[in-house]
């Protein structure tokens, strides 16, 4: 090898073997070891050996960084081969040729037919665009002047030269220049040849051989396709939507686009409805559809997604007049949706609970029958300063009774009563959470007197912080002002009675507001016991007084529903005890009675869940805010 040559071969060595290059390079480099070698071989520089050896070494070299399918080592040239292939590909179907040819579609005896009525027609004065579905031909049109190219140019029976459009996919039909025509005939076309019933009919006019060409060119160019409207065809659609130019459906076609689709419906609505109804036909169309079906396009009115405040004024009205179950006249300006939801979902038909079967908390008993019950009862002794707070918070440690006590109000209050969570008050949509709250106060305006019960109240009136979200914080705006009674006459008879184990998030504002707060603390060992002794009651149970004390002074520190879980917990004992054989087929009389060595067990694994340390807590708030003794 010249000097030349060795350079030139370390310099690529070197370039491969710094690991700096790309696959692509290697391939070259390598590619050009083959070409060198062989070159060197054939002018005599190299022997047959050292080619071969040489050739062996450097060819699989190539083929290894061609092939490899790692992107960082290789081309991956299987898989571009494979590409290669199918592009190419070539099978016996190459050699199938489509029936479907211009002279076979002409012959057709419905086209014949078509072809032979529009003959006799005299004077037929369609349009281009009118008729474009003679003969379907659809996708991008690519005559110029469609009108323009006579008929027997595109209806000759000369066979068409198929070409396949490779970034359309379309098919395009050439056909030959003819003497005496002008313009280039190219046309896409659909092999969905379909005589069609919708050939446009009668109206006596033009050559009808022109205008049969026309049918087939439904032209793409939207400023074109604008000309082919009659101007007095749709005046009233236009007129609906405000002068704005929109398109129409052509004579003679079957064809709609979903616009033109929807504004016919729009016009077979309106046209149902009262003349006075029909502006407001339209944008509640709009509305309901929250733009998901609005016209679209440069030109289009802008239509926002969120519904318009008149617009749901509209739909309200019209709809508080076709339901009729919504008489009052406070809430004609609510959605009777809203109205529907909160009458169904949040009004509650529990099973009935008394004042007996709350444990304990007889502060909290005696002050809520003073507040609840009796003026609900006597609403001519309870007036004045003797009238009744309009809100009351009861808090304490979980478990203790509060969502019971809200029960037990509903029951025995003979109130309307509305239980409602503060999830069901909090929406996604903008501008619906306040409406629920106003919907509520309202609804329960109308069915005097109302108990409204807010569980977990904390999470609707928890403390108004810069970054909460503006929402929340106008749901909360409006539940006070509601609370505060300026929305609602002092004579109402609306309670608002709030629960929460989370006081100390509660807002200033709102704890000011829910004047009477009731502390509902862990029960005392009466009130363990009473629980114990109701649930055991209604169970096949043996616990002797004195077990019974054992049991209440085990289970200082449980709340109510620490103690209903280890009543549940014992009475797993007997079971627990029978064989495991005998469970299918003993009877229920013969499982033992609950005993006290079931409650050992049980408080083996129930422990209370309310720590020390949160029941002080508990007790500085009661001490700064509640209203106990
Ligand atoms: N004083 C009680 N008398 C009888 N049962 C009680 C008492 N307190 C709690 N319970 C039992 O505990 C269960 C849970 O009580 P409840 O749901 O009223 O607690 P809560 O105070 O609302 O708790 P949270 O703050 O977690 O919502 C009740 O279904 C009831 O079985
Ligand atoms: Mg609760």
């Amino acid at each position: 090898m010249s000097g030349a040559q060795l350079d030139e071969w370390q310099r690529r060595s070197f370039d491969i073997s710094s690991g700096n290059c790309t696959p692509e390079q290697k391939a070259d480099a390598y590619r050009a070891y083959v070409l060198s070698i062989q070159y060197a071989w054939a002018s005599s520089q190299l022997s047959q050996a050292g080619m071969t050896s040489l050739l062996g070494t450097y060819s699989e070299r190539y083929a290894a960084v061609l092939d490899s399918d790692d992107p960082r080592t290789g081309l991956n040239n299987y898989a571009e081969s494979t590409l290669h292939l199918a592009r190419n590909q070539k099978n016996h179907s190459d050699k199938w040729e489509s029936s479907l040819s211009m002279e076979s579609v002409l012959q057709l005896p419905s086209v014949q037919q078509m072809m032979n009525a529009k003959r006799a027609a005299v004077n037929f004065p369609v349009t281009p665009a009118d008729v474009n579905t003679t003969v379907h031909f659809s996708g991008p049109f690519t005559e110029d002047k469609p009108a323009e190219v006579p008929w027997s140019k595109t209806m000759a029976p000369q066979k068409p030269l198929l070409n396949v459009n490779s970034s359309t996919s379309n098919l395009t039909a050439s056909f030959p220049e003819r003497p005496g025509t002008s313009g280039s005939s190219n046309v896409f076309l659909q092999p969905s040849v379909r005589p069609s019933s919708a050939f446009p009919k009668g109206n006596p006019g033009t050559e009808g051989p022109q205008n049969y060409q026309s049918s087939f060119f439904p032209t793409s160019n939207p400023a074109k396709r604008k000309n082919y409207y009659k101007p007095d065809q749709f005046d009233n659609v236009r007129g609906q939507q405000g002068g704005e130019e929109g398109p129409s459906p052509r004579a003679g076609s079957n064809f709609k686009t979903a616009r033109e689709q929807f504004i016919v419906d729009q016009q077979k609505k309106c046209s149902q409805q009262p003349r006075g109804a029909q502006a407001s036909g339209m944008t509640a169309a709009v509305k309901k559809s929250l733009g998901a079906n609005r016209p679209r396009g440069t030109f289009s009115k802008f239509v926002s997604p969120i519904p318009r405040q008149e617009d749901e004024h509209n739909v309200a009205s019209r709809r508080d007049t076709q339901e009729p179950q919504i008489l009052d006249e406070r809430l004609k300006n609510f959605e009777p949706k809203i109205i529907e939801l909160i009458m169904s979902e949040i009004m509650d038909h529990g099973p009935p609970i008394g004042w007996d079967d709350i444990a304990g908390l007889e502060f909290a008993k005696t002050t809520i029958k003073e507040i609840v019950v009796w003026p609900m009862l006597r609403p001519d002794i309870f007036t004045g300063l003797r009238g009744p707070p309009k809100g009351i918070l009861l808090f304490g440690p979980p478990g203790t009774g509060k969502t019971l006590i809200g029960k037990c109000i509903a029951c025995q209050s003979g109130a309307t009563f509305f239980s409602i969570s503060a999830s069901s008050l909090t929406s996604k949509w903008v501008g619906e959470g306040e409406k629920m709250v106003r919907a509520l106060f309202a609804i329960a305006g109308c069915h005097q007197p109302a108990v409204i019960f807010i569980d977990e109240i904390d999470s609707l009136l928890s403390q108004r912080t810069d970054g909460e979200h503006d929402s929340s914080r106008r749901i909360k705006t409006e539940f006070l002002v509601q609370l505060d009674g300026a929305a609602t006459a002092s004579e109402d008879r609306i309670l608002v009675v709030g629960a929460t184990n989370r006081p100390q998030e509660i807002d200033e504002a709102a704890r000011r507001r829910l004047a009477k707060r009731l502390y509902i603390p862990l029960p005392e060992a009466a009130a363990r016991r009473q629980i114990v002794f109701n649930l055991m009651a209604r169970e096949k149970s043996q616990l002797r007084e004195q077990e019974l004390e054992s049991v209440v002074t085990a289970t200082e520190g449980f709340s109510g529903a620490d103690m209903t879980q280890l009543c549940r917990e014992a009475a797993l004992g007997p079971i627990r005890s029978i064989q495991l054989s005998d469970i299918a087929t003993i009877t229920a009389d013969q499982v033992r009675p609950i005993l006290f060595s079931d409650f050992q067990e049980a408080l083996k694994t129930v422990r209370p869940s309310v720590s020390a340390k949160d029941l002080e807590l508990y007790e500085d708030w009661n001490k700064t805010f509640g209203c106990g003794r």
